[in-house]
């Protein structure tokens, strides 16, 4: 189990941040899911973006329902994370659609259920929004713990996708206490 000091300062914070963004309102949540939406088309015409993966927020994580359904409405690509079935701590990235098939994981995560006809490789992705339990200014980012966005975007100036952390504002922190893996995403949008 991980004993040194960093590691037990980050699985601290950890604990106090998903309880702080569980904490927030039904009210809280409706409006940061609304805002985060209206802040995320704006970077994705921005960028023009047509292929982007989300996440199907859980644990009080901000909400992308509605953002996913405009981006449907819009045309564009949308995929989620699917845990790999063979490669231990890696994601894959899922075409999600109306129509998509959803089935829960080992975390209790809905995914796509898994048919490699539907798998969209990272190279082909514009945006790899990510959910994040914790955050600061410079862009570093504390997640669930399995390092599963942390190798997805490992090396992430070298290729074509930009990492996009989506949070609510509460979830902020003045300096996240950084591992060596960690690298800063390229940009946070808070809500
Ligand atoms: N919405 C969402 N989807 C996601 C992620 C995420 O953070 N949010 N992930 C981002 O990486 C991946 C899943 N990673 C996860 C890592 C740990 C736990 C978790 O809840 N762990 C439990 C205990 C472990 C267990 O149940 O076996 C816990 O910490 O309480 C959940 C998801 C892929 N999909
Ligand atoms: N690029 C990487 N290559 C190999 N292992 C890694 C990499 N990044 C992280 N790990 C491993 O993953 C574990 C969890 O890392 P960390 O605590 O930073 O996860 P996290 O960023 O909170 O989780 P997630 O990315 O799933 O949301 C660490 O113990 C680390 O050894």
């Amino acid at each position: 189990m991980q004993q040194n000091p960093l590691a037990i300062q980050r699985r601290n914070l950890r604990h106090l941040f998903r309880q702080r963004r569980r904490s927030l309102t039904p009210e809280q949540q409706q409006q940061a899911e609304i805002q985060i939406c209206e802040k995320a088309l704006a970077f994705i015409n921005q960028h023009q973006a047509q292929n982007i993966a989300l996440y199907l927020a859980v644990d009080g994580e901000i909400g992308t329902a509605t953002l996913i359904e405009r981006l449907w409405a819009e045309g564009k690509e949308v995929c989620l994370p699917v845990l790999h079935p063979f490669s231990l701590g890696h994601l894959l990235f899922l075409r999600y659609r109306p129509d998509s098939v959803l089935q829960a994981n080992k975390f209790n995560i809905n995914e796509p259920k898994l048919d490699i006809r539907d798998v969209i490789p990272s190279h082909k992705l514009d945006i790899i929004f990510t959910p994040l339990v914790a955050f600061d200014q410079a862009g570093n980012r504390l997640g669930m713990g399995g390092g599963f966005y942390d190798r997805t975007l490992c090396d992430w100036q070298c290729k074509s996708f930009l990492p996009i952390g989506l949070a609510h504002q509460c979830q902020q922190l003045e300096r996240l206490p950084a591992e060596s893996w960690d690298i800063p995403l390229a940009h946070i949008l808070s809500a």
